[in-house]
């Protein structure tokens, strides 16, 4: 099922359960604003070559518009529709008081030298600007961006609107970026990962964890799991897949993806085939790549107990601020971090009793009922 067909199925379902009105549903899934732009740069050998950005603003009622701009060869309309909805659920879910939106550009970012980069960065952000900011839409790093790309935007976007460094988050400290950030994500599934252990009278410690994806997020995730004494038992990323039954040691992986751009040929551990991750012997699995990789022909063979979902719909259906202009220390955003972590799982757990339903539903319940809440309460009909 594509991303976008098993996003809606699982906002129809959570719709049923709230008895949501047929007419709100409808408004509720229309995305508020869909762009599309051509983005022709000169390469950096004088050829022209373009590529197609998307920026889909999905649902404003509880706040401006928030999510990342991914970088990537499969990035298309429907993926970035999908996750410009799952932002508006999961702003929902964690009760911030922003909506969802997601961009992309289809292009292989490996395949482009950082002056490429830069200029792609700068031609998509002229032709989007006057439709983001900080009251309207605020885009982050995600898959193939990073702080970087922040910055460029950043500066693009400050020279038709003056200086504006709350356009984006995810951008570098120096240039006003929250402490904390570039690990955010991957504490925030450490976090997530706790709570669902504490469910279970169990913690992070001596727990077999197995990553699909050895990014911002992935890397991030290893590294906090290994110092709460978790064992990172498998890790991929594109160039290969290692697994160690006894514990991959995450520092040194770490040095050896800094040096070889991957984690293929790591010493500390055996290759297997990429796809195995998934199916490894485990007790948490963690996807924190590309959506919809377990599904129909692999969910069977899952040996991991708990599934805790880093990436964007990495499950197929079928197979189941910053505009304070001030800085946190970086305790403190974590602090904050864990707490929302922790209450957004217990208001989805209380969905789950509520609607005699698993974790998913629960998760697109709270959301989905807190964005038509506020939909409600601003107008809708008129
Ligand atoms: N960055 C963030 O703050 C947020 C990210 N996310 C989600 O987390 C997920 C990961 O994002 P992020 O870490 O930022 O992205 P990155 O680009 O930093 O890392 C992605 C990782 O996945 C690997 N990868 C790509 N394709 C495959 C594949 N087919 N099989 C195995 N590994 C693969 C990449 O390998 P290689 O580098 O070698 O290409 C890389 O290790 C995405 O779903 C994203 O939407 C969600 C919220 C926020
Ligand atoms: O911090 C952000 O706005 C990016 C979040 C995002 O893109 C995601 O959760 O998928």
């Amino acid at each position: 099922m594509n991303a976008l067909a098993a996003t809606n199925r699982n906002f129809k379902l959570a719709a049923r359960l709230l008895g949501l009105d047929s007419k709100l549903e409808k408004s509720l899934l229309i995305p508020f604003r869909e762009i599309k732009v051509e983005c022709t740069i000169p390469k950096d050998d004088g050829t022209l070559a373009s590529f197609v950005g998307f920026r889909v603003q999905h649902d404003n009622a509880r706040g401006p518009m928030k999510g990342g701009i991914r970088y990537h060869p499969e990035v298309d309309p429907d993926e970035v529709n999908a996750l410009a909805q799952l932002m508006t659920w999961k702003t929902a879910v964690a009760n911030i008081p922003y909506g969802g939106a997601k961009g992309g550009i289809g292009c292989n970012p490996g395949d482009l030298s950082i002056s490429e980069l830069e200029r792609l960065t700068r031609v998509f952000t002229q032709k989007i600007h006057d439709l983001i900011g900080i009251h309207i839409d605020v885009p982050a790093p995600d898959m193939g961006t990073g702080p970087q790309t922040m910055a460029w935007i950043l500066d693009e976007y400050s020279k038709f609107h003056g200086h504006s460094p709350a356009v984006v988050t995810g951008k570098p400290i120096d240039l006003g970026g929250s402490l904390g950030r570039d690990a955010a994500t991957g504490r925030g599934v450490l976090f997530a990962a706790e709570a669902l252990l504490n469910e279970h009278g169990k913690t992070v410690s001596g727990q077999r964890f197995a990553i699909q994806g050895f990014g911002n997020v992935g890397s991030w995730a290893a590294q906090l799991i290994h110092e709460q004494g978790g064992k990172v038992v498998a890790v991929s990323d594109i160039t290969g897949a290692i697994k160690n039954s006894k514990g991959i040691d995450v520092p040194s992986l770490m040095k050896h993806v800094k040096e070889h751009k991957g984690v293929k040929g790591f010493h500390g551990a055996d290759a297997i085939e990429p796809q195995s991750v998934l199916v490894e012997d485990c007790d948490i699995l963690i996807p924190a790549a590309l959506g919809g990789v377990i599904n129909r022909e692999n969910a069977n063979d899952i040996k991991a107990k708990f599934i805790v979902e880093a990436a964007n719909h990495p499950t197929d259906p079928e197979a189941d601020e910053n505009i304070q202009g001030f800085m946190w220390e970086e305790e403190k955003v974590n602090d904050v971090l864990k707490t929302y972590m922790t209450k957004g799982f217990k208001d989805v757990k209380e969905m789950c009793k509520t609607h005699d339903c698993d974790l998913r539903m629960g998760a697109f319940t709270l959301g989905v009922n807190r964005v038509a809440r506020a939909t409600v309460l601003r107008g809708w009909e008129a």
